[in-house]
């Protein structure tokens, strides 16, 4: 689909199949695009008050107002998006945490509708559509619909199928969700209770079901299942399951659902319908359930196809790689929150009364911030690469080729995991970073990491998915030696033995600048857990038994390896050309940061595995302070680089223009305990209790 295009009618015409799974496809190419461009430095306008050290960089995000040269399509599109939304008085960012749960939904509800009438009237391609969502920020049933119930039938449905449901779903006709988690069964998907029985007689299912998903809004579901037919049982499946009436909304005969309550935080997720939902003996046609997999026949048989069961699974890799993007997407926000305000911020300083320093200038500030700023970049590189491997993986499966699937299984677990674990922590380190001010609401920290962290829940519990993750690599480990030889992110393991003796070549600080020093270690230090854990599972007469018992060290070693990919991808993509002045150097600075970092944050790995010896850690540990040292007058450049409007940030402490003490002061008066001077409930509770104490000083 182009991007000129009707989002709407092209997504109606196109031709529906797996290869079309990722939303935004045609724009992904193995390249990758950062949203800004640099040049320069000149003068910054006289428009900011961030301080001074910050302009003395040797580059800057180049803004609208001054656009010159190279601009990545990408770029384009999201700044237009992000202005749309930001100039929407429809899409105004509500003190979301001083909403009731009633008026948030409706909130979101209206917001919702309002983005789909305006995706419509202008037009909007697939990626503009994206990308307003993106700008809207706020959780909604929305996404589920277009991030997990679409892709379901496009991957999982037959052609026919996908030609009766998507129109619908395109034209948002019918809603959907993903029901699949029970009450008692999220991870162990082979575990769910809900039952699809098939009924020759009848030709249709009945179910009983828990599930999370909508509870307020979807017309249908995909319910995942296990099917039984002629008494016996055939694995878990999809079944598209409509909830709710058409003409009123009403749930059908046999449907009960509503919302499952509120969640972590105030407004955060609270602003998606969550949902319980049980079935009594609710029907549905044969041809209801997804049959990509598996077909069942009119007379109740299965018939298995040539496409491998675990696409069933599909919709998960699909949504994790998605966010892998995202995680990037909220680090950046906080960490340019942060940035911002720690160059705005000053305490103590010299002693002869002269201005207190900027907090971003003490080296300690320096070791927490600059670390999640190369993160934000990092993520966002392997996010784009984890694009290019999706697309890969889809375009080989509609070839019958299935032999990637197993690395994409990994990849997409094991970066969905890393990244918003890393994230989470980000976030709260973000809001520590900003002092007091960062627990304010109007910082925009609290509720953002109250959004962020269920990330480390859905789409499979961060520790589960790493153990998916230990798996694949020691099923990689354990074919070593019998002539099948690992490719793609397990390349490495092909120097195993090499990796298993390597030393590190480290001599003096500076040898750490080199792409092929830092890679060697991480491998190297990724091997040799792997092939420890690998002989420790040897040890046990049932590898299951040891599984379970070394998975502490197995979830230890995915770590590894999953970090080793990021930091690859992050030195692949400075072996391509970058434009723009001194991007490239400060590119180059923080991939060292975010390797070195890494090492240091794990150094008992690197050295209980002899991967580096203590005198090499600690001229690592020299050179990372070092590299601070040169972020630090572009630090400010390299947020603005993300380009996120104020309306985006919704956070006092992040704005473009540091303006950050009258707008702190101006926001307290809007909070509705400042409506009267005097508080409700004085007369009742205050008074007493201080006439009270008068009296007793009186006796
Ligand atoms: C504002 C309005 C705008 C409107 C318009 C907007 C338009 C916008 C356009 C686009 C928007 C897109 C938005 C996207 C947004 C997304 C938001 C996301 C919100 C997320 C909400 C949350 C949803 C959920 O949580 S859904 C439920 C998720 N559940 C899980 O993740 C469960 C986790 N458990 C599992 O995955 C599995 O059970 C398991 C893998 C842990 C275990 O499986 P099991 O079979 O029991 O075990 P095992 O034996 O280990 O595995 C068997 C073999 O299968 C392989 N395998 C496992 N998983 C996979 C897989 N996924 N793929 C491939 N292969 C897999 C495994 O390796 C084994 O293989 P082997 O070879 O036999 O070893
Ligand atoms: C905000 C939010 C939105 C969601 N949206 C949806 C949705 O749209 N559709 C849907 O179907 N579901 C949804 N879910 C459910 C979600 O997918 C599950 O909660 C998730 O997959 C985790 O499963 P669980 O709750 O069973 O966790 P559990 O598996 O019960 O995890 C509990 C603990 O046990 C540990 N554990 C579990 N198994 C193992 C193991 N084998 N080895 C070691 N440790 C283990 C975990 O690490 C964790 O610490 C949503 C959840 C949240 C929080």
């Amino acid at each position: 689909m182009s991007s000129a295009q009707g989002f709407l009618n092209d997504w109606v015409e196109s031709r529906v199949g797996l290869g079309s799974n990722i939303s935004n496809s045609r724009n992904t190419s193995v390249s990758y695009n950062i949203k800004g461009c640099w040049i320069p430095l000149t003068d910054n306008g006289g428009r900011r008050s961030l301080g001074s050290r910050e302009e003395q960089g040797s580059v800057r995000c180049r803004r609208d107002e001054d656009r010159l040269g190279w601009f990545p399509p990408h770029f384009d599109v999201s700044d237009r998006m992000a202005r749309l939304v930001a100039s929407d008085p429809v899409f105004r960012k509500d003190n979301r945490a001083m909403l009731s749960r009633k008026e948030l939904f409706k909130n979101t509800l209206r917001k919702a509708a309002h983005a789909w009438k305006r995706i419509i009237e202008l037009r909007l391609s697939e990626e503009e559509a994206s990308e307003m969502r993106f700008y809207v920020d706020e959780p909604a049933f929305t996404d589920l619909h277009w991030g997990m119930f679409v892709p379901a039938i496009k991957g999982q449905g037959t052609e026919e199928q996908q030609q009766k449901w998507l129109p619908l779903a395109y034209k948002m006709q019918i809603i959907g969700c993903y029901a699949q988690t029970e009450l008692g069964h999220g991870s162990n998907v082979q575990g769910l209770e809900t039952t699809a029985t098939f009924d020759p007689e009848s030709d249709e299912f009945s179910f009983i079901w828990w599930p999370g998903g909508l509870g307020k809004v979807s017309t249908h579901a995909v319910v995942y299942a296990r099917l039984i037919t002629e008494g016996q049982e055939h694995g878990v499946h999809g079944f598209i399951v409509q909830l709710r009436s058409l003409d009123d909304h009403m749930p059908l005969p046999g449907i009960t659902v509503g919302d499952i309550g509120m969640k972590f935080g105030t407004g955060a997720y609270n602003t998606m319908d969550n949902g319980v939902l049980r079935f009594d003996n609710v029907r549905i046609p044969r041809n209801q359930m997804l049959m990509r997999v598996m077909r069942v026949t009119r007379e109740g048989k299965c018939v298995q196809s040539n496409v491998p069961r675990q696409l069933i699974y599909g919709t998960m890799v699909y949504v994790r790689q998605t966010i892998v993007s995202d995680a990037s997407s909220a680090l950046s926000r906080a960490v340019c929150i942060a940035t911002r305000y720690s160059a705005v911020r000053r305490q103590f300083g010299p002693q002869d009364g002269g201005v207190e320093t900027q907090v971003i200038d003490y080296k300690t500030q320096q070791s927490r911030l600059f670390p999640l700023l190369a993160s934000a970049y990092a993520f966002r590189f392997v996010g784009e690469w984890l694009k290019w491997l999706y697309l890969d993986v889809t375009q080989r499966l509609q070839a019958n080729d299935f032999s990637t699937l197993p690395e994409a299984h990994a990849c997409t677990a094991g970066l969905k995991s890393l990244t918003t674990s890393a994230t989470a922590d980000a976030i709260e380190e973000c809001r520590k970073l900003c002092g007091g001010h960062g627990y304010l609401s109007s910082s925009g920290l609290p509720e953002l990491f109250a959004v962020y962290v269920p990330a480390c829940t859905y789409e499979g519990d961060n520790v589960v998915l790493l153990l998916q993750v230990a798996r694949f690599l020691m099923k990689t480990v354990s074919q070593l030696g019998s002539g099948k030889k690992p490719v793609g992110t397990t390349a490495y393991m092909a120097r195993a033995e090499d990796l298993l003796q390597s030393r590190c070549s480290v001599q003096k600080a500076e040898d750490w600048l080199k792409p092929s020093v830092i890679l060697e270690a991480f491998e190297a230090r990724a091997v040799r857990m792997c092939v420890a854990c690998a002989q420790s599972l040897s040890k046990f007469q049932n590898p299951e038994e040891g599984f379970l018992e070394l998975s502490a060290d197995l979830v230890e070693a995915a770590i590894a390896h999953c970090q080793l990919i990021v930091v690859s991808k992050f030195i692949e993509k400075l072996q391509q050309d970058i434009p723009g002045k001194g991007v490239k150097q400060q590119l180059q600075i923080l991939c060292y940061i975010y390797a070195l970092n890494l090492l240091h944050k794990h150094l008992g790995d690197f050295l209980s595995t002899g991967c580096i010896t203590p005198k090499q850690a600690s001229l690592a540990n020299d050179h990372l302070r070092s590299l601070y040292s040169k972020v630090r007058p572009n630090a400010i450049a390299l947020v603005d680089a993300f380009n996120y409007t104020d309306h985006f940030l919704g956070s006092v402490l992040g704005r473009y223009d540091g303006n950050v003490y009258p707008k702190l002061y101006e926001e307290a008066w809007k909070d509705p305990l400042n409506d009267s001077v005097v508080p409700d409930g004085y007369q009742e509770y205050i008074r007493p209790m201080l006439k009270q104490q008068l009296r007793n000083a009186r006796l």
